[in-house]
């Protein structure tokens, strides 16, 4: 976090509001466009083009809030003692993420269970805490493992599932050009490593209960 305290406002609790842009940071990026655009042959002088650059830099920026977001602190911040030990599962969860290798996006859903041992948290914070890993450059095996991760380490539940399904613009707008390939993910820790639990998760994110 400390290289980036100065992106953008902190709040307290792990948010930051990302509609305050880091105007230096625009307009660095929003520079470097601007020559890219020459690069690729375009005029950026050209009306529809002017303020593009800066447009770019600002997509780019909320496509990266997540390096200025704290998923542990944004779980803390909803921590409540409970006794209930079965398991929580929350599915459908929307991903968009950038690959790290083309800056392209990969998309899809997130299903995320855990069983609580002694604490649950607010519900709202497990898609938040999606957003925070996925809104950087990533790779789907590393956004996984980093959901799966900050769950254990700070919810410290019986154990966490994490699967994820996506699908990458690099694969289907550029080379291999595989339009309907789909790249499933997991990860698990604790209760998880049993198969008949995992199989129970598993069971509930494929069943069509609503
Ligand atoms: N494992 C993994 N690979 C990814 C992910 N996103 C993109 N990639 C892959 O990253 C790889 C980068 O391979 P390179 O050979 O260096 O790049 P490239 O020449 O553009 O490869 P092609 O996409 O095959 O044209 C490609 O195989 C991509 O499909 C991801 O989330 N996980
Ligand atoms: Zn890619």
């Amino acid at each position: 976090m400390d290289n980036h305290t100065n992106h953008l406002d902190e709040e307290d609790n792990g948010y930051i509001k990302i509609d305050r842009y880091n105007e230096g940071k625009i307009a660095a990026v929003a520079h470097h466009y601007k020559d890219i655009l020459g690069q690729l042959g375009e005029d950026p002088n050209r009306e529809g083009l002017i303020k593009t650059p800066e447009r770019v830099a600002k997509a780019l920026q909320y496509l990266t809030h997540g390096y200025d977001l704290n998923p542990a602190e944004i779980l803390r911040s909803a921590m409540f003692k409970e006794d209930y030990s079965q398991m929580v599962v929350v599915k459908d969860i929307e991903v968009f993420s950038m690959c790290e290798h083309h800056m392209l996006p990969f998309f899809g859903k997130a299903h995320i269970a855990y069983i609580p041992n002694g604490h649950i948290v607010g519900l709202s914070k497990i898609p938040r805490i999606v957003d925070a890993f996925a809104r950087r450059l990533q790779v789907q095996e590393r956004l996984t493992n980093e959901i799966r991760d900050c769950i254990q380490d700070t919810l410290m539940p019986a154990g966490v599932a994490v699967v994820i399904e996506c699908k990458h613009l690099c694969m289907a707008m550029r080379g291999i050009q595989k339009q309907n390939s789909v790249t499933t993910t997991s990860a698990f820790t604790g209760e998880f490593a049993k198969d008949k639990t995992r199989a129970e998760f598993l069971r509930l994110i494929t069943a069509n209960l609503h």
